[in-house]
Protein backbone atom coordinates (compact mmCIF):
# COMPACT_ATOMS: atom_id res chain seq x y z
CA UNK A 1 0.00 0.00 0.00
CA UNK A 2 2.84 2.61 0.63
CA UNK A 3 3.63 1.85 -3.45
CA UNK A 4 0.51 3.77 -3.95
CA UNK A 5 2.19 7.35 -4.02
CA UNK A 6 -0.23 8.76 -6.14
CA UNK A 7 -3.03 9.20 -3.98
CA UNK A 8 -1.27 9.90 -0.93
CA UNK A 9 -1.62 12.97 0.91
CA UNK A 10 1.94 13.34 2.51
CA UNK A 11 4.86 11.20 1.17
CA UNK A 12 8.33 10.49 1.78
CA UNK A 13 10.44 9.93 -1.50
CA UNK A 14 13.70 8.23 -1.02
CA UNK A 15 14.57 10.97 1.77
CA UNK A 16 18.06 10.93 3.51
CA UNK A 17 19.35 13.14 6.15
CA UNK A 18 22.95 13.52 7.66
CA UNK A 19 24.53 15.53 10.13
CA UNK A 20 28.20 16.44 9.97
CA UNK A 21 28.42 13.41 7.16
CA UNK A 22 27.17 11.29 9.56
CA UNK A 23 23.85 9.67 8.01
CA UNK A 24 20.98 9.31 10.18
CA UNK A 25 18.35 7.77 7.60
CA UNK A 26 19.11 7.00 4.22
CA UNK A 27 17.18 6.47 1.33
CA UNK A 28 13.36 5.81 3.15
CA UNK A 29 10.17 6.33 0.79
CA UNK A 30 6.61 6.31 2.61
CA UNK A 31 2.96 7.31 1.34
CA UNK A 32 0.35 6.33 3.31
CA UNK A 33 -2.81 5.12 1.96
CA UNK A 34 -5.38 8.02 2.95
CA UNK A 35 -7.28 7.20 6.16
CA UNK A 36 -4.63 4.89 7.26
CA UNK A 37 -2.58 4.27 10.06
CA UNK A 38 0.82 3.16 9.61
CA UNK A 39 3.36 2.47 12.42
CA UNK A 40 7.54 3.22 12.64
CA UNK A 41 8.80 0.62 14.21
CA UNK A 42 12.84 0.21 15.19
CA UNK A 43 15.12 -0.07 17.90
CA UNK A 44 16.00 3.48 19.86
CA UNK A 45 18.19 5.39 17.62
CA UNK A 46 17.40 3.57 14.69
CA UNK A 47 16.18 7.18 12.90
CA UNK A 48 12.54 7.13 13.69
CA UNK A 49 11.90 10.76 14.86
CA UNK A 50 14.55 11.62 12.06
CA UNK A 51 11.95 10.26 9.89
CA UNK A 52 8.96 11.90 10.90
CA UNK A 53 10.78 15.28 11.39
CA UNK A 54 12.12 15.43 7.74
CA UNK A 55 8.40 14.49 6.76
CA UNK A 56 6.80 17.17 8.85
CA UNK A 57 9.38 19.60 7.44
CA UNK A 58 11.42 20.01 10.64
CA UNK A 59 14.20 19.20 8.77
CA UNK A 60 15.04 19.33 5.06
CA UNK A 61 16.27 15.95 3.24
CA UNK A 62 20.05 15.78 2.11
CA UNK A 63 18.61 14.20 -0.70
CA UNK A 64 15.04 12.83 -1.73
CA UNK A 65 11.59 15.09 -1.31
CA UNK A 66 8.80 15.28 0.85
CA UNK A 67 5.64 16.11 -1.33
CA UNK A 68 2.42 16.73 0.32
CA UNK A 69 -0.80 16.70 -2.18
CA UNK A 70 2.65 15.85 -4.82
CA UNK A 71 3.92 18.88 -4.61
CA UNK A 72 7.63 19.59 -2.97
CA UNK A 73 6.71 20.57 0.33
CA UNK A 74 9.27 23.22 0.39
CA UNK A 75 7.16 25.12 -1.42
CA UNK A 76 4.64 25.04 0.33
CA UNK A 77 4.05 27.72 2.93
CA UNK A 78 4.83 26.41 6.73
CA UNK A 79 1.13 27.70 7.22
CA UNK A 80 -0.47 25.79 4.53
CA UNK A 81 1.35 22.68 5.63
CA UNK A 82 0.36 22.74 9.28
CA UNK A 83 -3.61 23.31 7.71
CA UNK A 84 -2.87 19.68 6.64
CA UNK A 85 0.07 18.01 9.02
CA UNK A 86 -0.10 18.07 12.82
CA UNK A 87 2.83 16.82 14.27
CA UNK A 88 3.18 15.42 18.00
CA UNK A 89 6.76 15.32 19.27
CA UNK A 90 8.14 13.17 21.94
CA UNK A 91 8.54 15.79 24.98
CA UNK A 92 7.38 18.98 24.39
CA UNK A 93 8.78 22.05 26.42
CA UNK A 94 7.44 25.39 27.31
CA UNK A 95 9.12 28.54 28.60
CA UNK A 96 6.01 30.03 28.95
CA UNK A 97 3.30 29.13 31.83
CA UNK A 98 0.40 28.67 29.46
CA UNK A 99 -3.30 26.88 29.96
CA UNK A 100 -4.57 23.93 28.64
CA UNK A 101 -6.68 26.08 26.45
CA UNK A 102 -3.58 28.23 25.38
CA UNK A 103 -1.98 24.68 24.29
CA UNK A 104 -4.72 23.43 22.55
CA UNK A 105 -5.28 26.90 20.64
CA UNK A 106 -1.59 26.67 19.28
CA UNK A 107 -3.79 24.15 16.68
CA UNK A 108 -5.39 27.11 15.52
CA UNK A 109 -2.77 28.67 14.36
CA UNK A 110 -2.65 27.49 10.77
CA UNK A 111 -6.50 28.13 9.89
CA UNK A 112 -6.61 31.46 11.63
CA UNK A 113 -5.75 34.81 9.32
CA UNK A 114 -2.37 36.95 9.78
CA UNK A 115 -3.31 38.82 13.49
CA UNK A 116 -6.61 37.54 13.91
CA UNK A 117 -7.77 35.90 17.59
CA UNK A 118 -9.48 32.89 18.28
CA UNK A 119 -12.80 32.90 15.99
CA UNK A 120 -16.23 30.95 17.21
CA UNK A 121 -14.84 28.38 15.01
CA UNK A 122 -11.90 28.09 16.59
CA UNK A 123 -13.38 27.63 20.17
CA UNK A 124 -15.43 24.80 18.61
CA UNK A 125 -12.56 23.02 17.45
CA UNK A 126 -10.83 23.69 20.56
CA UNK A 127 -14.05 22.41 22.91
CA UNK A 128 -14.52 19.31 20.35
CA UNK A 129 -10.51 18.44 20.86
CA UNK A 130 -10.74 19.21 24.52
CA UNK A 131 -14.17 16.30 24.90
CA UNK A 132 -12.34 14.24 22.51
CA UNK A 133 -9.23 13.74 24.42
CA UNK A 134 -11.39 13.99 27.91
CA UNK A 135 -10.01 17.26 29.05
CA UNK A 136 -12.82 19.56 28.76
CA UNK A 137 -12.49 19.73 32.95
CA UNK A 138 -8.86 20.78 32.67
CA UNK A 139 -9.15 23.67 30.33
CA UNK A 140 -7.87 26.34 32.79
CA UNK A 141 -5.50 24.18 34.50
CA UNK A 142 -1.39 25.68 33.66
CA UNK A 143 -0.05 23.15 31.69
CA UNK A 144 3.02 22.88 33.76
CA UNK A 145 1.08 21.41 36.55
CA UNK A 146 0.11 18.68 34.37
CA UNK A 147 0.77 15.05 34.66
CA UNK A 148 3.10 13.60 31.73
CA UNK A 149 0.35 11.11 30.26
CA UNK A 150 -2.25 14.56 30.40
CA UNK A 151 0.46 16.46 28.79
CA UNK A 152 0.56 13.50 26.04
CA UNK A 153 -2.86 14.17 25.62
CA UNK A 154 -3.15 17.63 25.53
CA UNK A 155 -0.48 17.64 22.66
CA UNK A 156 -2.70 14.99 20.54
CA UNK A 157 -5.37 17.79 21.50
CA UNK A 158 -3.83 20.01 20.28
CA UNK A 159 -2.93 17.87 16.88
CA UNK A 160 -6.48 17.29 16.96
CA UNK A 161 -7.45 21.26 16.75
CA UNK A 162 -5.54 21.66 13.68
CA UNK A 163 -8.07 19.42 11.85
CA UNK A 164 -5.23 18.12 10.16
CA UNK A 165 -5.60 15.26 7.11
CA UNK A 166 -2.72 13.54 8.24
CA UNK A 167 -1.41 12.85 12.03
CA UNK A 168 2.36 12.34 12.84
CA UNK A 169 2.80 11.28 15.84
CA UNK A 170 6.28 10.10 17.43
CA UNK A 171 5.46 7.58 20.54
CA UNK A 172 2.65 8.92 21.22
CA UNK A 173 2.09 6.12 24.21
CA UNK A 174 4.62 7.35 25.61
CA UNK A 175 3.51 8.30 29.73
CA UNK A 176 0.20 6.81 28.93
CA UNK A 177 -1.34 4.01 31.09
CA UNK A 178 -2.26 0.89 29.04
CA UNK A 179 -6.47 2.25 29.21
CA UNK A 180 -4.92 5.53 27.99
CA UNK A 181 -2.89 3.79 25.46
CA UNK A 182 -5.34 2.07 23.95
CA UNK A 183 -7.95 4.85 23.81
CA UNK A 184 -5.32 7.05 22.17
CA UNK A 185 -4.46 4.80 19.38
CA UNK A 186 -8.26 3.80 18.68
CA UNK A 187 -9.20 7.77 18.85
CA UNK A 188 -6.71 8.82 16.18
CA UNK A 189 -7.32 5.76 13.89
CA UNK A 190 -11.49 7.01 14.29
CA UNK A 191 -10.33 10.49 13.45
CA UNK A 192 -10.03 9.43 9.31
CA UNK A 193 -6.75 11.26 9.39
CA UNK A 194 -4.15 9.46 7.72
CA UNK A 195 -1.71 8.58 10.60
CA UNK A 196 2.19 7.93 10.49
CA UNK A 197 3.09 6.99 14.50
CA UNK A 198 6.32 6.02 15.56
CA UNK A 199 6.01 3.24 18.33
CA UNK A 200 7.85 0.94 20.63
CA UNK A 201 4.85 -1.98 21.68
CA UNK A 202 4.57 -4.29 18.78
CA UNK A 203 1.30 -5.51 20.27
CA UNK A 204 -0.34 -2.33 20.06
CA UNK A 205 1.83 -1.50 16.86
CA UNK A 206 -0.03 -4.98 15.60
CA UNK A 207 -3.50 -4.26 16.45
CA UNK A 208 -3.88 -0.95 15.23
CA UNK A 209 -1.72 -0.38 12.01
CA UNK A 210 -2.64 -1.36 8.52
CA UNK A 211 1.05 -1.13 7.43
CA UNK A 212 4.64 -1.01 9.33
CA UNK A 213 8.03 0.26 8.86
CA UNK A 214 11.01 -1.18 10.33
CA UNK A 215 13.90 0.40 10.84
CA UNK A 216 17.68 -0.01 12.07
CA UNK A 217 20.20 2.43 11.54
CA UNK A 218 18.36 4.54 9.62
CA UNK A 219 17.83 2.06 6.50
CA UNK A 220 14.42 0.63 6.08
CA UNK A 221 14.63 -3.30 6.93
CA UNK A 222 11.35 -4.28 6.32
CA UNK A 223 7.75 -2.92 5.25
CA UNK A 224 4.04 -4.04 4.97
CA UNK A 225 1.21 -5.22 6.72
CA UNK A 226 1.67 -6.25 10.25
CA UNK A 227 1.15 -10.51 9.61
CA UNK A 228 3.68 -10.16 7.16
CA UNK A 229 6.26 -7.69 9.36
CA UNK A 230 6.08 -9.23 12.98
CA UNK A 231 7.76 -12.30 12.81
CA UNK A 232 9.84 -13.84 15.53
CA UNK A 233 12.95 -13.62 13.04
CA UNK A 234 12.88 -9.70 12.51
CA UNK A 235 12.37 -9.70 16.36
CA UNK A 236 15.85 -11.34 17.11
CA UNK A 237 17.04 -9.52 14.31
CA UNK A 238 16.41 -5.90 14.48
CA UNK A 239 16.33 -5.78 18.41
CA UNK A 240 17.91 -8.97 19.69
CA UNK A 241 15.00 -9.99 21.08
CA UNK A 242 13.41 -14.02 21.36
CA UNK A 243 9.72 -13.93 20.39
CA UNK A 244 6.98 -16.30 20.23
CA UNK A 245 4.79 -14.48 17.02
CA UNK A 246 1.20 -15.73 17.14
CA UNK A 247 -1.68 -15.51 14.81
CA UNK A 248 -4.80 -16.17 15.13
CA UNK A 249 -8.30 -14.53 13.75
CA UNK A 250 -7.63 -11.25 16.02
CA UNK A 251 -4.70 -10.91 14.42
CA UNK A 252 -0.80 -11.07 15.37
CA UNK A 253 0.49 -11.29 18.83
CA UNK A 254 4.15 -11.24 19.92
CA UNK A 255 5.20 -12.72 22.76
CA UNK A 256 8.66 -11.82 24.04
CA UNK A 257 10.67 -14.99 25.60
CA UNK A 258 13.04 -13.86 28.93
CA UNK A 259 16.62 -14.26 28.71
N1 LIG B 1 20.93 16.80 15.38
C1 LIG B 1 21.58 15.66 15.59
N2 LIG B 1 22.91 15.66 15.80
C2 LIG B 1 23.60 14.49 15.99
N3 LIG B 1 23.01 13.28 16.03
C3 LIG B 1 21.69 13.23 15.83
C4 LIG B 1 20.90 14.41 15.60
N4 LIG B 1 19.61 14.03 15.45
C5 LIG B 1 19.59 12.69 15.58
N5 LIG B 1 20.83 12.21 15.81
C6 LIG B 1 21.20 10.80 16.00
O1 LIG B 1 20.52 10.05 15.02
C7 LIG B 1 20.14 8.78 15.52
C8 LIG B 1 18.67 8.55 15.27
O2 LIG B 1 17.94 9.39 16.15
P1 LIG B 1 16.35 9.36 16.22
O3 LIG B 1 15.93 10.27 17.31
O4 LIG B 1 15.81 9.60 14.86
O5 LIG B 1 16.10 7.83 16.62
P2 LIG B 1 14.77 7.11 17.15
O6 LIG B 1 14.64 5.86 16.36
O7 LIG B 1 13.62 8.06 17.12
O8 LIG B 1 15.17 6.77 18.64
P3 LIG B 1 14.30 6.58 20.00
O9 LIG B 1 13.57 5.28 19.86
O10 LIG B 1 15.38 6.48 21.04
O11 LIG B 1 13.42 7.77 20.17
C9 LIG B 1 20.55 8.77 16.99
O12 LIG B 1 21.78 8.09 17.11
C10 LIG B 1 20.70 10.25 17.32
O13 LIG B 1 21.65 10.44 18.35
Amino acid sequence: MTDSAESAVLEARNVSWSVRDRPIITDLSLAPKPGSMVGVLGPNGSGKSTLLRVMTGLRSPSSGQVLLDGADARRISRKRFSSRVAFVEQEVSTDQNPTVRDVIELGRIPHRAAWSGPLPDDDEAVARAAATTNLTGRLDQRYGTLSGGERQRVQIARALAQEPDVLVLDEPTNHLDIRHQLDLLALVRGTGATVIAALHDLNLAATYCDHLLVLAGGRLVTSGPPAEVLTAEMIASVYGVSAEVSRDERGVHVRYLAG
